[in-house]
């Protein structure tokens, strides 16, 4: 394990019944780096999401979190050992403030129960801390807002907010862009790389293929469950098994003829 390295999956699987979902995945994740893990519809990158977050247990391999192995352990002690996430469909609580959704996410890192000491939650320090979170994506002028009034963008950045107040030092991103107009893409890119400069790895999902080739630093590709590709964006994107897998094998002779 390199100094720097934060997440490895090694021999990674995951069946649901006769599916091979996922299929011996093995890569890492190293501080300050953002690695992009793509692939066409059902390749399995929800899924290893699932697994490193604690959401599903891995039919097989092991997964580590700066050397310590995390597959199968629930949810909330893998969030509370540092490794956050968002969701492809934003759910933040819709009818509380801005900033209380915040609190409410540092309460659980207190507390790891949503509705428990309420109270307790509403301190002024916990209100401080939300609020320098909110500064840093950039939400603090709205911290008063209803959070169910924002926009998609501003809900994207939300998403990141509650899940930066677990403090994590790995962050899987999924689909974070979706939606998005161009304006919002290049503030939210912005905020993504003042995150991993911060000292962050990110795993990111995207199917967005420009806004994944401009933000990571190294690429993943799954298709079919299995990894088919890996290495620099400029690699993948001249990798003929990567452009198959995206246009299929009859689109890439159409192409070639
Ligand atoms: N809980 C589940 N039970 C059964 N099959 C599942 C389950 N979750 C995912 N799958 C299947 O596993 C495969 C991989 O799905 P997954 O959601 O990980 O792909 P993905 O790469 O994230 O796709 P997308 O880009 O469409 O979100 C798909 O065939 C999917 O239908």
């Amino acid at each position: 394990m390199s100094g720097s390295e934060l997440l490895r999956l090694e021999n990674v699987s995951k069946q649901f019944g006769g599916l091979h979902a996922v299929e011996d995945v093995s890569f890492s994740l190293n501080r300050n780096e953002i690695l992009g893990l793509i692939g066409p519809n059902g390749a399995g990158k929800t899924t290893c999401f699932n697994m490193i977050s604690g959401a599903l247990k891995p039919t097989a391999g092991k997964i580590f979190f700066k050397g310590t192995r995390i597959d199968g352990l629930p949810i909330y002690k893998i969030a509370s050992m540092g490794i956050g996430r968002t969701f492809q469909i934003v759910r933040p609580f819709y009818s509380l403030s801005v900033l209380q959704n915040i609190e409410a996410a540092l309460g659980m890192k207190k507390y790891q129960s949503k509705f428990q000491y309420w109270q307790k939650w509403d301190t002024h320090h916990t209100r401080q801390k939300a609020l320098e979170i909110l500064e840093k994506v950039g939400l603090a002028d709205m911290a008063d807002y209803r959070a169910g009034l924002l926009p998609l963008g501003n809900l994207r950045r939300l998403e990141i907010a509650r899940a930066l107040a677990l403090n994590p030092e790995v962050l899987l991103l999924d689909e974070s862009f979706s939606g998005l107009r161009q304006e919002e893409i290049n503030k939210l890119s912005d905020l993504i790389l003042k995150i991993k400069e911060s000292g962050v790895g990110i795993l990111l999902i995207e199917h967005n293929m420009r806004v994944a080739m401009g933000l990571s630093d190294r690429m993943v590709v799954l298709d079919h469950g299995r990894m088919i590709a890996s290495g620099s964006p400029d690699s993948i994107k001249n990798d003929p098994k990567v452009i198959e897998a995206y246009l299929g094998k009859g689109e890439k002779k159409h192409a070639a003829s």
